[in-house]
């Protein structure tokens, strides 16, 4: 399985001349804005009083942290394990998105424990451990959910967390510029009037002013027109407007790119307008938060907070805040060292249970998802003519060193949530409804009081037109295969949008270095696996149908062979992979139901630590996370300066 971007041999064999121009590899940990710690830099940032201290300079991290900076009224510190590697090729280049996943110099490069349902395999689970953290590694591409399922948040009791309560925070990082319509920006399938009427409610949805850039591709390959009709011709209506509230469709999705440079867009470019009481700490790794005595109210107040840096141990005061925001793997690990947790999982490491709360690490939800490949006809152009055809790589090579322009500044374009009932029949949708009632009904006394409200949620989403059940991305190149020599493929891959299955991630020692232990429960639930396996199937449906069925040669991982519903469940258990959209395992819900933190992020028991990133996600969503990080990362910003004492 590779996600990389297949260059011609020779011509990767010279990558550092084609992937130009400030390769640089090995950058030196540094606070932002100086060089080399030195042991005495050190000691004079943690005699910095803070105001405020975020814990991981990641997607949400970086965005409150540099709010918070902004009216130059408060000190604040951001602490991140990685390192800054704004300069790196690999961060920077759009066409080489994948490239980093799995390396640890970019990559927390976890493991999950072996997936009984997926055939035992450990699943590697990827986390950027790098200044941007995981906006600094992703696939580039930005889109919402749909308004439901934000809703679903507040429904489970966080006040405020609606549609309408989040959408001034998808605004606030954004830098949006809208599609060409005499492009192929505007997807198939969309009319003159269908555009206008888009492009006139834009204002309403898009932010035009923040720091992350939401662009479109300028390269589309010939197996895009092809797929589209074919899904049109199938019921998968094309979609112009999916960050307006309903995401259903197959769409062309925005991209975390500047055009200008052809440079990702990611949470470093908060740092941009940083002003000089803002200190960003990196290769600092967060061991513990400290804590004071209990008040009155028996809640504790967070008063330091220990790293360590090249093995030297250093605390580090806050004045009125502690906000965490190492993503989901990492904020559970955070909290349990700190003693927040289940005191049957802290007792025997040896960590005193300051604030019992079993919820802690538990509610792990993600987007698992199976890569299918197809060879195309000779003739048909896809992105696989980087690796066949070196001529081509070397002229896209020197175009984007001298433009920005080109295959290089080219990520993957065509995205889909998709109703359950468009991709099998609707006599299938009812009976796997069906199915999932029973299967609700028999696990009833194993599921949380906060599972029971949110598949309350979940059942109800799969009778609506608006929100996608499952998931499909057409990639334009070659994607699990082992790639034949001028052989050019296209791949299509199949996701769970909202899985019944549950996982939970938790600390397997003190030492702030080992590795947790996850278990994200891939395919636990029958329903998961039967929806896996029927979404496999529509895409051999798909690529049996025209026009796509004439620019196929053959079905190629896997074979044409696989075409029984048994068949398919078997080869998604044996391929399924994560997609890495980890979200709920810091759980913003009521106390009673399971939550871990409040409607206003705070951790239940303190008085002023709050966990802002993907972690505090209580219910899944149809969509890539970034851009809800930054919103998140945004609206904790706007929570916390509203209870400030200026
Ligand atoms: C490989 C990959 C591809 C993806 N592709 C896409 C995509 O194309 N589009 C999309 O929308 N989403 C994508 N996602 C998901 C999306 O990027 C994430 O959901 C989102 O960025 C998470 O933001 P966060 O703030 O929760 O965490 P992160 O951005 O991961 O930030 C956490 C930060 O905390 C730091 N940290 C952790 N522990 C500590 C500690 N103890 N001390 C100090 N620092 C610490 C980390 O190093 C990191 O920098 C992808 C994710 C991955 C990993």
């Amino acid at each position: 399985m590779s996600w990389k971007v297949h260059l011609h041999p020779e011509v990767s064999a010279r990558a550092a001349d084609i992937i130009p121009p400030e390769a640089a590899i090995e950058p030196k940990a540094a606070p932002v804005g100086s060089t080399d710690p030195t042991t005495t830099e050190l000691q004079t940032f943690c005699n910095i009083h803070f105001d405020y201290i975020v814990i991981g300079g990641g997607t949400a991290g970086l965005t409150i942290g540099s709010r918070l900076a902004e009216n130059g009224k408060h000190l604040v510190a951001v602490i991140e394990s990685g390192v800054d590697r704004a300069n790196d090729a690999l961060v920077t280049t759009p066409g080489l998105f994948g490239q980093s996943m799995g390396n640890p110099n970019y990559d927390w490069s976890f493991q999950s424990t072996k997936q009984p349902h997926l055939n035992n395999r450990e699943i590697p689970l990827s986390g950027g451990k790098i200044l941007g953290g995981s906006s600094a590694i992703n696939f580039l591409v930005q889109n919402r959910a749909s308004v439901p399922e934000y809703d679903a948040w507040s429904k489970l009791g966080n006040s405020g967390w609606d549609w309408g309560g989040i959408l001034p925070f998808f605004k606030k990082p954004s830098k949006y510029t809208a599609p060409r319509w005499d492009s192929p920006q505007i997807f198939f399938g969309i009319t003159k009037e269908e555009d206008d009427e888009a492009r006139k409610h834009e204002p309403e949805f898009e932010g035009y002013q923040g720091p992350i850039s939401h662009t479109y591709n300028e390269i589309y390959t010939d197996v895009l027109e092809p797929t589209i009709l074919t899904l049109n011709s199938l019921g998968v209506k094309t979609n112009r407007a999916p960050d307006h509230g309903d995401n259903t469709g197959i769409f062309n999705i925005s991209t975390a790119v500047e055009r200008e440079l052809g440079k990702r867009s990611y949470a470093t470019n908060y740092l941009k307008s940083r002003a000089g009481n803002l200190k960003v700490l990196t290769s600092a790794h967060v061991t513990r938060i400290n804590f004071g005595k209990p008040g009155e109210d028996g809640r504790r107040t967070a008063i330091s907070v220990d790293f360590l840096f090249e093995s030297s141990p250093y605390t580090v005061k806050a004045q009125r805040e502690v906000i965490l925001s190492a993503g989901a793997y990492n904020s559970p690990q955070v909290l349990e060292r700190s003693g927040i947790g289940n005191p049957s999982i802290l007792k025997p490491l040896g960590i005193e249970p300051i604030i019992p709360n079993a919820a802690v690490g538990e509610n792990l939800q993600d987007h698992l998802y199976v890569v299918t490949d197809y060879v195309v006809n000779k003739e048909v152009f896809t992105l696989d003519k980087l690796r066949i055809d070196k001529k081509y790589a070397e002229e896209q090579a020197e175009l984007y060193k001298v433009s920005g322009k080109g295959a290089f500044a080219t990520t993957v374009s065509a995205y889909g949530f998709v109703p359950l009932d468009r991709v099998m029949s609707k006599g299938e949708a009812t009976q796997l409804k069906e199915d999932l009632d029973k299967e609700l009904r028999a696990t009833a006394n194993q599921q949380t009081d906060l599972q029971k409200a949110q598949y309350k949620i979940q059942r109800s989403f799969l009778e609506l037109e608006d929100v996608g059940d499952v998931e499909i991305i057409m990639v334009p190149k070659v994607f699990a295969s082992t790639p034949e020599d001028d052989t050019s493929y296209m791949a299509l891959l199949a996701g769970l949008t909202h899985p019944i299955s549950r996982g939970s991630v938790h600390i397997s020692s003190r030492n702030a270095f080992s590795s947790p232990i996850i278990d994200p429960g891939y395919l636990k639930s029958e329903f998961d696996a039967k929806c896996l396996a029927k979404t496999l199937m529509f895409l051999r449906k798909l690529t049996n149908t025209e026009p796509l069925k004439s620019i196929i040669s053959k079905a190629s991982t896997p074979s044409a062979d696989v075409q029984t519903e048994e068949q398919w469940d078997w080869f998604a258990r044996n391929h399924a992979n994560s997609i890495q959209h980890p979200i709920g395992t810091v759980a913003m819900a009521p106390k009673h139901l399971g939550g871990v933190v409040d409607s206003k992020l705070l951790v239940y028991g303190t008085t002023n630590l709050r966990v802002a990133d993907m972690s505090v996600a209580p219910l899944h969503i149809a969509c890539h996370t970034a851009h809800t990080a930054y919103a998140i990362g945004e609206k904790a910003y706007e929570l916390i300066s509203r209870d400030a004492v200026i």
